[in-house]
């Protein structure tokens, strides 16, 4: 620096450049150029990113490739060989639109990894509850993973952006006329290189300061763990899953300010629920088992877990699974709404094999799984609840039917609230599911299984994530359900449960069906020693807990 140049009139003399018009047009050129690229560098990194979580190799490959080449080559050569080298193949850029572009490009190559991390930072189960209610990828993606990966993803985003601002220097070498370059030619003339230097970063802060105030803005607007105002609503927010005010209460019927378990508030919504388990036509008409399973094999690589099991569920019928750790209970149940492929065999329900077509002797999984699994409708519920994190509880009942059945948000709501109040959760429709306690967790898991009016309830082991204490609340809901009548599948360790509640039990054990029964024959007087074995451990377990 030039210590000569810093006098009394040196302040003066910094706001004066901080402000010169030369200085912020090539302010504002970086600006333009900032803008643009980081646009179009996310938009570009994100098909990136999905790229290389793609299924397929050659995909994810090549993704990996564009990332792996762009990172690792200078800016510097990229831009030089926009401007001077394409114009050999006939493609031809003003300086302004090749920064914009060879900054977007590049940027693409980070921005992709910083947005995978942040997607890969979502709990794998949330994506799973998703494709359980049916909902399409990019569905899943904008409504559920997105919201829930911001968090991790904007701050990387703001590095990059600031980054990139700073970095439009580099444009230089194509001419482009930006801050950095007419702070060198002021500097070239009046030689007050730290003057005008200063007044450059000066100007470079306040364009900085401005990207850092919108990532704090956009970070609390993205921390879903913040108390919600409805001052937080916004456009955004009800495109992606988001609602940043609190949902209000639903018009047709109040939430009630008393206990919500109190029985008046029961009586309408079983009523309801009667009709909803029982009342459909369809469930009524057709002959034979509900749910039919022939002759089912899986093998995980090497290992089979499932070798030839036949089951059936009868329309209204409870049917519980039980079986040791790893007998293939859960694959059993994640096969009959296609969360889980079958090697061998066919599962039918209804009629119907979920998200399979059959040529001749072989079945073909359907490309659109989404929409045959939104039109079985199978409600799930599962061992860890899978509520969707960023949302509350009404939002997570309302996420499917809103969403993947098109129904009415406000007659959503309205069901909504009266599934809530018939697990006794009437008054914790706003909370989000991390406020809630385990038991209070499943029972609007179950809540929101049961709000796309499902024919057929699956239930993974509903209870064995929960404390003992609550364990009784979740397992009084299922109850309540059977009595309704409404068609379950269960798999369950609890026996005094499964001996009050089941129809039949089905006992498995390393990937075949030992034996079924009524409760009194498979837990009364079972027949095979694996299954008197599996009993007596159960109840050891039962007494020392
Ligand atoms: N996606 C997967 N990839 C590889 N192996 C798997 C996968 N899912 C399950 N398995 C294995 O398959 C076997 C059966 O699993 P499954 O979850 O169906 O058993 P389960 O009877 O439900 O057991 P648990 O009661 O412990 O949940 C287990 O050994 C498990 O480790």
């Amino acid at each position: 620096a030039d210590a000569g140049d810093v006098d009394a009139s040196w302040a003066w003399d910094l706001l004066s450049y901080a402000t010169e018009p030369f200085l912020l047009q090539g302010a504002w050129v970086a600006v333009e150029i900032a803008a643009l690229a980081m646009v179009g560098g996310v938009v570009l990194g994100l098909g990136l990113a999905l790229l290389r979580l793609s299924h397929l190799s050659v995909v994810r490959n090549a993704a990996w490739f564009y990332i792996w080449f762009v990172r690792g080559t200078p800016q510097l050569l990229q831009l030089v060989f926009i401007y001077d080298a394409l114009p050999a193949f006939g493609i031809r850029f003003g300086t302004f639109t090749t920064a914009v572009i060879g900054f977007a490009l590049n940027e693409a190559a980070f921005s992709a990894e910083i947005i995978r991390g942040g997607i890969l930072s979502v709990n794998r189960n949330q994506s799973i509850a998703a494709s359980a209610f049916g909902m399409k990828p990019l569905l899943t993606l904008r409504r559920i993973i997105l919201p829930q990966a911001m968090r991790a993803i904007l701050p990387g985003i703001a590095n990059e952006t600031i980054s990139m601002i700073k970095g439009t220097s580099i444009a230089s070498v194509i001419f482009v006329n930006e801050l950095t370059f007419r702070a060198q030619q002021i500097v070239g003339q009046n030689f007050k290189f730290f003057t005008v230097f200063a007044a450059a970063g000066l100007i470079y802060l306040a364009m900085t300061s401005v990207v850092a105030a919108l990532q704090a803005v956009l970070e609390r607007r993205f921390d879903f763990e913040l108390e919600r105002s409805p001052s937080r609503e916004g456009g955004i927010g009800r495109f992606v899953g988001f609602h940043w005010g609190s949902p209000a209460p639903p018009s047709a019927a109040p939430v009630p300010a008393a206990d919500p378990d109190a029985t008046e508030e029961a009586a309408p919504a079983d009523l309801w629920l009667g009709e909803l388990a029982s009342g459909r036509g369809d469930q009524a008409q057709k002959p034979g088992p509900f749910v039919l399973g022939r002759n089912l094999w899986k093998a995980y690589g090497a290992r089979p877990v499932l070798r030839g099991v036949d089951f059936s569920v009868a329309r209204g019928e409870v049917v519980v699974v039980m079986g040791p750790s790893g007998s293939g209970k859960s694959t059993l149940l994640r096969m009959v709404n296609h969360l889980e492929t079958i090697d061998q065999g066919a599962i039918l329900v209804d009629g119907e094999y979920v998200g399979y077509r059959q040529v001749g002797e072989t079945m073909i999984p359907m490309r659109d799984l989404a929409t045959a699994r939104a039109q079985a409708r199978i409600g799930m519920v599962f061992q860890h609840f899978n509520l969707f994190e960023h949302l509350s509880a009404l939002e997570n009942i309302m996420e499917a039917p809103v969403h993947v059945h098109g129904v009415a948000p406000a007659e959503a709501r309205r069901t909504a609230m009266r599934l809530l109040r018939m697990v006794g959760l009437g008054n914790h429709a706003d909370h989000l599911p991390h406020r809630l306690s385990g038991g209070q967790q499943q029972r609007v898991a179950i809540a929101r299984a049961l709000a796309i009016s499902p024919r057929l309830m699956l239930f993974d082991e509903p209870t064995s994530a929960l404390d003992p204490e609550l364990v009784g609340e979740v397992l009084a809901v299922i109850r309540r359900l059977a009595e309704m009548g409404m068609t379950m599948l269960v798999v369950t360790h609890e026996v005094r449960f499964a001996r009050e509640v089941a129809d039949r039990v089905i006992f498995m054990d390393e990937g075949v069906v030992v034996e079924e029964g009524t409760p009194d024959e498979v837990l009364g007087a079972p027949r095979h020693e694996r299954t008197q074995r599996f009993l007596r451990m159960v109840e050891r377990e039962a007494s020392a807990g």
